[in-house]
């Protein structure tokens, strides 16, 4: 099977990246060729890889073909190609729904979402999917954990999401910076976060059955500093605004849906 990839930037750079280190037979994968530096990197790295000359002829030599384009770009892009019947279309792009991209790769109409997070390139990443496809989940199961989706609002919720990892990243930034404040070397402030990150990252995957509530209360020691620092975050609202924030991403997605969908 050959699998294509329409838009060679950061996503296309780590799936590409997980399915060609699996133990085992690696697919035929065939990148556009933009971006240039990207797709040469991954065809010097992988003897699987190939960059096709154009958009184009990506389609017209692989089953399967992953839409990885910016969200901004991808509609505009993607109306000038032909797709055939037979072709498997995965979509990356979480504003896509199914009843948008119908449009725009007909006539194919076996269409799947999926949003693979960076981390499997290292066969780490979580990998919501719908509807839950047998063959687009045998791709993404040797790259970490497949989290098939029954509905369409079950997968967007999840695509809403992971919309949260800049943030996150941000958070940790922000105990380096002000650990730097306080004139520790950069990279021990940034060796010291990214190992807490770390070890509540695992932590909470160690311990399935507590829910995070839990590993909440159990961190903030009864008049110790965490209970402290959460009191201050809560009362000035900022769990409220980030969750505010997912219902502000929920609503994108919404408003980028046809209006029939
Ligand atoms: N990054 C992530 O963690 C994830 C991203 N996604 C989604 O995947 C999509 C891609 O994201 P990401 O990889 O981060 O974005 P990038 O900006 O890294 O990649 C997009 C790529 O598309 C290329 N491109 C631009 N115009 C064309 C064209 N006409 N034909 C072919 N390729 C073109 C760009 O090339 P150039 O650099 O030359 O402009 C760029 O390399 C987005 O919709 C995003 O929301 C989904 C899951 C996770
Ligand atoms: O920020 C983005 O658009 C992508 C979608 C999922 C993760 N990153």
């Amino acid at each position: 099977m050959t699998i294509g990839f329409i838009g060679t930037g950061e996503i296309t750079k780590a799936v590409v990246t997980g399915m060609s280190t699996v133990d085992g037979e690696k697919p035929t994968i065939l990148v556009s060729p933009r971006n240039e530096e990207i797709a040469a990197g991954l065809a010097d790295r992988f003897e699987n890889v190939e960059i096709a000359a154009s958009n184009q002829a990506v389609i017209d030599g692989a089953e399967t073909v992953c839409l990885a384009l910016r969200p901004g770009d991808a509609e505009e892009i993607i109306k000038t190609l032909k797709f055939g019947p037979s072709h498997h279309v995965i979509s990356f792009m979480p504003t896509f729904s199914q009843a948008r991209l119908s449009g725009i790769v007909a006539p194919a109409t076996r269409i799947t979402l999926v949003t693979p997070l960076p981390a499997v390139a290292f066969h780490g990443g979580p990998t919501p999917v719908f509807p839950p496809d047998e063959d687009a989940i045998a791709m993404f199961d040797p790259l970490g954990t497949v989290v098939a989706a029954e509905t369409d609002d079950e997968y967007q919720a999840m695509c809403v999401a992971t919309a949260s990892l800049a943030g996150a990243y941000a958070y940790y930034e922000t105990i380096a910076d002000w650990l730097q404040a306080k004139n520790l070397p950069a990279d021990k402030a940034r060796a010291f976060s990214g190992a807490v990150f770390y070890a509540l990252a695992a932590t909470a995957r160690n311990a399935p059955e507590m829910s995070f509530s839990e590993l909440t209360h159990e961190s903030a020691t009864r008049g110790g500093t965490n209970e402290q620092v959460l009191k201050h975050l809560k009362d000035n609202n900022v769990y409220t605004a980030f969750s505010k924030a997912l219902d502000g991403i929920w609503d994108r997605f919404e408003n980028a849906k046809p209006s029939s969908d």
